[in-house]
């Protein structure tokens, strides 16, 4: 389909996530007010220093655990309300996936599809493409329980996109994998998105999130504090600090500092 035309139909859908004021606290606010917007055929990364919140964040989204206040809208369903309707379109990979290591790849997406009720001659193509595209075709036929955990994260990362997920929501996808399969996963996520999906992502890799996704927003307390290109994150953090330009690294710290004087160096 014509990048132009997929770009089109995107513009025209509601937005791939909507969240006003959300929150969630456990012994303290881990979430705290969050107002999020990622718009429809969008790679759009979050960062966070460590405990900013941003996998709570991704948990509500994913359905997980309830907010304590605040709405959840995905492609304009309203996830709190409708939690069915809103997880048929998203697919969420965490950060230690759970898959079944007694069966194989081919069979662990088959079982999943078999979940999302695909259709099993579309459920068998869609497998064999997702695994050949991840560099795992010679390990299709044996059981996961044999594989490291760059494999089972790609096998993971397989089983949550064989329903052909509208918004994929990945929670540090490449932490733990060697520069080829980061490769591999960054490709497939990028003709995904080319494809018309929508790609949220948490990164401590800032690289990732300077080469591969749109918008950037950065959460810190539980608030999301900056959002934009990295040339508008460094705008934002330029203007706080009297300084312009400098690397993703410097923005990002710059920002968060200022949220969290006990952060900054
Ligand atoms: N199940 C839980 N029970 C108690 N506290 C929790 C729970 N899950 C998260 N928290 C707390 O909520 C806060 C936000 O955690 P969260 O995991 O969302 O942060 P994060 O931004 O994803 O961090 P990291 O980058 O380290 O993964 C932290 O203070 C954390 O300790």
């Amino acid at each position: 389909m014509p990048r132009a035309f997929v770009r089109g139909a995107a513009a025209l859908s509601p937005p791939a996530l909507v969240l006003t004021h959300l929150a969630k606290a456990f012994d303290r606010p881990a979430v705290d007010g969050l107002d999020l917007t990622v718009r429809a055929g969008e790679f759009y990364a979050l960062l966070g220093p460590n405990g900013a919140g941003k996998t709570t964040t991704l948990r509500m989204v994913a359905g997980l655990l309830r907010p304590d206040a605040g709405t959840i809208s995905v492609f304009g369903i309203d996830a709190l309300a409708d939690p069915v309707a809103a997880k048929q379109l998203i697919a969420w990979v965490a950060d230690e996936p759970m898959i079944y290591d007694k069966l194989t790849p081919l069979e662990y997406l088959a079982f999943v599809a078999g979940l999302w009720a695909v259709a099993p001659v579309h459920a068998e193509a869609q497998a064999r493409e997702l695994i050949d595209l991840l560099g795992l075709g010679r390990h299709a036929n044996e059981r996961c329980e044999g594989f490291s955990k760059g494999m089972r994260q790609k096998v993971a990362l397989a089983g949550a996109l064989v329903h052909e997920p509208r918004l994929i929501i990945l929670d540090e996808p490449l932490t733990g994998l060697d520069a080829g399969s980061a490769r591999l996963v960054k490709d497939v996520l990028i003709a995904r998105v080319r494809a018309g999906a929508t790609v949220i992502l948490t990164t401590h890799i800032l690289e990732v999130a300077e080469r591969m996704a749109e918008r950037i927003g950065v959460i810190a307390q539980g608030r999301l504090v900056a959002e934009g290109t990295l040339e508008e994150l460094a705008r934002q953090s330029g203007r706080r600090s009297g300084l312009s330009g400098g690397s993703l690294e410097d923005v990002f710290l710059e920002l968060v500092a200022a949220h969290d004087p006990g952060l900054a160096a």
